[in-house]
């Protein structure tokens, strides 16, 4: 379960995965690259960001902004009713570009491979796995 025990633990292991602005970067391009490699027509949905091209200026931007916005959700997670005003927020931009729920499952296997790499044996995955389907959750619309 996403308890409020787990919730403080995934807060503060993202901490840990998501430092400094060289390691959001990495992660950017790691977490990509992995969505991309399980399931290839999700580069499309990339186009206007150019998601031919993960290094560019404009895909970087796009990927700050996705783990920025997953950094808000994490970090409001010890905050239901702010987490809630996010997610809602977060759920209407997707059904607006139509990306199906299915792709979230893509994104948490990305997740779950990479915070492991960052943390060790200090990641806790059931705490991760079920705190990370509170906020895909909130966001899955279609
Ligand atoms: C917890 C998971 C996710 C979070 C927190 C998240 C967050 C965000 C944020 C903050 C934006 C920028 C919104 C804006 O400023 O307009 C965005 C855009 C977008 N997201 Fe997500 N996202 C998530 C998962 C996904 C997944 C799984 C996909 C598809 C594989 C996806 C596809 C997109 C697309 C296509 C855009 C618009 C790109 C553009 O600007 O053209 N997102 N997301």
């Amino acid at each position: 379960d996403c308890g409020p025990m787990q919730r403080l633990l995934v807060k503060a292991q993202w901490n840990k995965v998501y430092g400094t602005s060289k390691v959001r970067d990495d992660a950017g391009h790691v977490l990509w690259k992995a969505i991309f490699n399980q399931d290839g027509e999700t580069r499309a949905l990339f186009n206007r960001v150019h998601g031919d091209d993960i290094y560019s200026p404009e895909f970087m931007a796009h990927s700050a902004r996705v783990l920025g916005g997953l950094d808000i959700a994490i970090s409001l997670l010890d905050n239901q009713a702010e987490l809630d005003a996010v997610l809602a927020h977060l759920k209407e931009q997707h059904i607006e570009r139509g990306i199906p729920d299915r792709y979230f499952d893509l994104f948490k296997n990305a997740l779950m491979e990479f915070a492991p790499s960052a943390l060790g044996r200090c990641f806790i995955k059931d705490a991760w796995s079920s705190c990370f389907d509170v906020i895909a959750n909130g966001i899955k619309g279609q």
